[in-house]
């Protein structure tokens, strides 16, 4: 019992992660969830994003459960910066990782239809949304693992790179990648800094000139992501990934307590490349989002 109490305290979150099992000191499988004392977990929803919250981890899975494709919305992004917001408020949580509750999808990346046929001002407030998304992921003092479960393209793809680890399933039919230019568009600096942080200047250079999407194997073989499990390993592994990253002493290590490690961490230039009025504006007049309407002519 007390190794198994132990294995809780590692891996005890409410819903998802408390469905875990793992094998007890006998042998055999035993779930973690009847083991889970009520104080130790929480979970909050909104609409389109479910936050569980392990307090005895420190560690809260953020499940995107907007169908049908966890398209980036102005309301699912701000659903989302606000569950971020507050778990980043909360001293208690070390380590967030993000995934998907629908079948084969991660998210398809920005929500075209927010941006058909708006005006200006909705751009702009879209767009900020974005920014907003990006910056608090990016910038989180916590540690963020992506644990994608499904395709993952463009804003999708941006979301698990802001990310610190990306965990994906090892499907070939998933994909992920920034294939803004598939679409006609032009991806943002900040899209293209962030990639190029990942899989370095060469790799990011053809996949954004040629907007590639890269299957699950060619996305580890670039560096896109950082691990390919089983399908149903997927949060699992994120989960033990984690517990190694929080194992790290908080003076080396970014979310690690006490959390003012994070102010080590110099995010000037990072939020300098963010350029709201250009993006926003370029958003608009490129007339790339006629172009992605079925209505277009
Ligand atoms: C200067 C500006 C730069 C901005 C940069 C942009 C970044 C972006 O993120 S732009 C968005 C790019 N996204 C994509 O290209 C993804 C497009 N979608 C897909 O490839 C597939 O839908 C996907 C692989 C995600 C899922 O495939 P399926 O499982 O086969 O589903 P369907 O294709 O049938 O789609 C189901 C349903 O979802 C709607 N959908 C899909 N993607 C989006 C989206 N990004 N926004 C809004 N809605 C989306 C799709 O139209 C279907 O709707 P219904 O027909 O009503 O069922």
């Amino acid at each position: 019992m007390a190794t198994l109490l132990k294995h809780s305290a590692k891996y005890a979150l409410s819903g998802r992660l408390a469905r875990l099992c793992v094998h007890s000191r006998h042998g055999g499988l035993q779930c973690l969830q009847p083991c889970l004392l009520p104080h130790q977990r929480s979970a909050s929803t909104g609409s389109k994003i479910l936050v569980e919250m392990d307090n005895s981890t420190g560690i809260a899975v953020l499940t995107m459960k907007s169908p049908p494709v966890n398209s980036l919305s102005l309301d699912f992004l701000t659903e989302f910066s606000i569950s971020l917001e507050k778990l980043e408020l909360d001293r208690g949580c070390r380590g967030v990782i993000l995934t998907s509750a629908l079948p084969k999808i991660f998210s398809a990346g920005l929500d075209i239809m927010e941006m058909c046929g708006k005006s200006p001002e909705h751009c702009g407030e879209f767009w900020k949304a974005v920014q907003e998304m990006w910056l608090r992921l990016y910038g989180s003092s916590m540690i963020t693992i992506a644990a994608i479960n499904g395709s993952s393209p463009a804003g999708g793809c941006l979301m698990a790179l802001a990310c610190d680890y990306r965990i994906m399933a090892e499907n070939p039919k998933y994909s992920i990648g920034l294939n803004e230019t598939q679409l006609g568009i032009v991806a943002p600096f900040w899209f293209k800094d962030t990639l190029v942080n990942t899989v370095g200047n060469r790799v990011a250079e053809l996949s954004l000139q040629l907007g590639l999407l890269y299957s699950a194997p060619d996305a580890l073989r670039t560096g896109l992501v950082d691990l390919l499990v089983p399908e149903d390993k997927v949060l699992s592994t994120a989960s033990q990934t984690m517990t190694q990253w929080l194992a790290i002493p908080g003076e080396n290590a970014i979310g690690s307590n006490p959390r003012v490690s994070s102010s080590k961490v110099d995010l000037t230039p990072k939020v300098h490349m963010v350029d709201l009025s250009h993006s926003s504006e370029s958003m608009c007049s490129l007339n790339w989002i006629p172009w992605t309407c079925s209505n277009r002519a």
